[in-house]
């Protein structure tokens, strides 16, 4: 299609989170007539109480995302490094568990000012025009007709060639896929809840090492820890609701960090975690699945309205990023031609997020239940000891979906084959080590034996036993 047609064509955009406002950049860098709608205030005027300023991990993927739309420098240059992990044990000892190498680190950015700079990436581009205040109510996928409230409470309507889901997890637009015949869909909340609480400078600087994604791993529960430019932490508590509903006042509170976090009531300070802790109820996590992504060559999903991680990968966002990403690819390979782009970008991207979701899943476990347990840390060791020596053939998962664009089914399909060869090469070591030890031990047996047998033939005993006082 040349670009004159894209200048026919209207994409709207419904969301202006992060996957949206950044799906904006996308399509008005192509050209498209973009119009972005978002049922929320504009986040960069309303003095909409600047919550917890949530922090987000930006790894590899949403880096490449934005670094195609011309936004990785400045988003990168307002983040902090994070190299490494700052396990806090119970006993109160700290050890780090490095990336990978210097290169290799994740960047700690604030939620809001990543929305706030893609929006206004997004309205610089003449050919885009963000609606906020509209909530979507209805759409129909064949007309491409968009029924919007307005915060004034009258209604709109309005038609596009292209309609983009970035809604979020309870997406609207993912609503009108569920009438489509063999659309799949499967939602799951999990037990946990997670609550925000935060770490304030300390003398104007970090109370604690910056540079570092800090976890306290408690078995059945975790807390962690990124930091922001303005030198605190925003710690983020995950724990059962069960556990949640137990500490109903601040005395209780207390005597549980006093219990498990011990090292973070000072950081904290007591009264403004009793006072942060009730500020909020528990949030709870949602993972949805679905597929398809599109519904003919008129409607698409994208981020959390397609795929909702529980956020025990960090990758909810760069996943998101990454499905632009991918739209865009398909949109040069296509020349910009809907008809075939949004087939093969379901083609391609349910399987990579049906698999970070999984894993992301599967880490809920892993982070909190094996994390403690000798035998998770000692094939670990052994992990990073074989990438140590074959870097190029040993890749552990986390570098696979943090540090690279391998694509999440195949890094997952890789894993599963190195960890079986591992487990294989650790069986057979341990086989050959039993049965060397058996057949020394055999050996050691058959010479004492045969020592005896001689020995007391000629009656020598006490050179069998030592120098055993003699009864008889
Ligand atoms: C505790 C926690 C920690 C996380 N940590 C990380 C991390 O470290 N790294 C990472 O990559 N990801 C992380 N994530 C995931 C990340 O927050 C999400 O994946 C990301 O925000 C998804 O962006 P989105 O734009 O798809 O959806 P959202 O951010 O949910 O944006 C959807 C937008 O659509 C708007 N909207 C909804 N309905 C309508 C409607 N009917 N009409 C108009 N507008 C509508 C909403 O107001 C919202 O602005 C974390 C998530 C949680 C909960
Ligand atoms: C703001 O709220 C949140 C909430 C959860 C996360 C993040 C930000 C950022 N997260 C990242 N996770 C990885 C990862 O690959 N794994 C396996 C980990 C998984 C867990 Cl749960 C963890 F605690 C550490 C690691 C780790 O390896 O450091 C990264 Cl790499 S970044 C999880």
């Amino acid at each position: 299609m040349n670009p004159s047609d894209t200048q026919r064509k209207k994409v709207a955009i419904i969301g202006g989170g992060l996957v949206g406002s950044l799906n904006a950049c996308f399509f008005a860098k192509r050209g498209f007539v973009v119009e972005l709608y978002e049922s929320r205030p504009d986040i960069r005027t309303s003095n909409a109480i600047r919550g917890r300023s949530i922090n987000l991990a930006l790894s590899h993927r949403g880096r490449q995302a934005l670094k195609a739309v011309g936004m990785e420098d400045q988003i990168v240059s307002k983040g902090i490094p994070m190299r490494a992990r700052r396990i806090h044990t119970l006993s109160g000892k700290q050890y780090a568990i490095p990336y990978g190498t210097k290169k290799q680190y994740i960047l700690s950015v604030d939620r809001a000012n990543l929305n706030k700079e893609l929006l206004n990436a997004a309205e610089k581009y003449p050919n885009t025009t963000l609606y906020f205040g509209h909530k979507l109510l209805h759409c129909n996928v064949e007309s491409g007709l968009l029924d919007f409230s307005r915060s004034d409470q009258t209604r709109r309507e309005v038609s596009c060639d292209l309609i983009v889901g970035c809604d979020g997890a309870f997406s609207t637009v993912r609503k009108q896929f569920v009438r489509q015949t063999r659309f799949n869909y499967s939602q799951t909340y999990i037990t946990h809840g997670y609550k925000e609480l935060k770490i304030p400078p300390k003398d104007g600087d970090f109370a604690m090492e910056p540079n570092f994604l800090h976890i306290w791993p408690r078995n059945s529960f975790m807390m962690i820890a990124l930091p922001n430019m303005d030198k605190s932490f925003t710690c983020t508590l995950f724990m059962p609701f069960d556990d949640f509903e137990k500490l109903t006042n601040g005395d209780q509170v207390l005597d549980f960090f006093k219990m498990y976090f011990p090292d973070a009531i000072p950081l904290m300070g007591r009264q403004e975690l009793i006072q942060e802790y009730f500020l909020l109820p528990p949030q709870a996590m949602i993972s949805v699945k679905c597929s398809s992504y599109h519904i003919a060559s008129r409607c698409v999903l994208m981020g959390d309205a397609a795929h909702a991680l529980v956020p025990f990968y960090g990758q909810g966002m760069n996943s998101g990023f990454e499905d632009c990403l991918v739209f865009d690819e398909l949109m040069e390979k296509f020349q910009n031609d809907f008809s075939p782009c949004l087939p093969e970008f379901s083609r391609l991207r349910v399987p990579d997020d049906h698999a970070i979701s999984d894993l992301s899943m599967y880490n809920y476990v892993e982070m909190r239940e094996l994390v403690n347990s000798r035998w998770f840390i000692f094939r670990k060791k052994i992990f990073n000891l074989l990438h140590a020596l074959f870097p190029y053939t040993v890749i552990p998962l986390y570098t696979m979906v943090t540090f690279s664009r391998i694509r999440y089914h195949e890094a997952v399909q890789r894993w599963k084959w190195q960890d079986k060869v591992i487990n294989r090469g650790l069986f057979c070591i341990g086989a050959v080590t039993a049965l060397s030890g058996i057949y020394l031990l055999r050996n050691v047996i058959k010479q004492q034996t045969d020592f005896i047998i001689k020995n007391m033939w000629r009656g020598d005993s006490f050179k069998i036993f030592g120098n055993v006082p003699r009864f008889y």
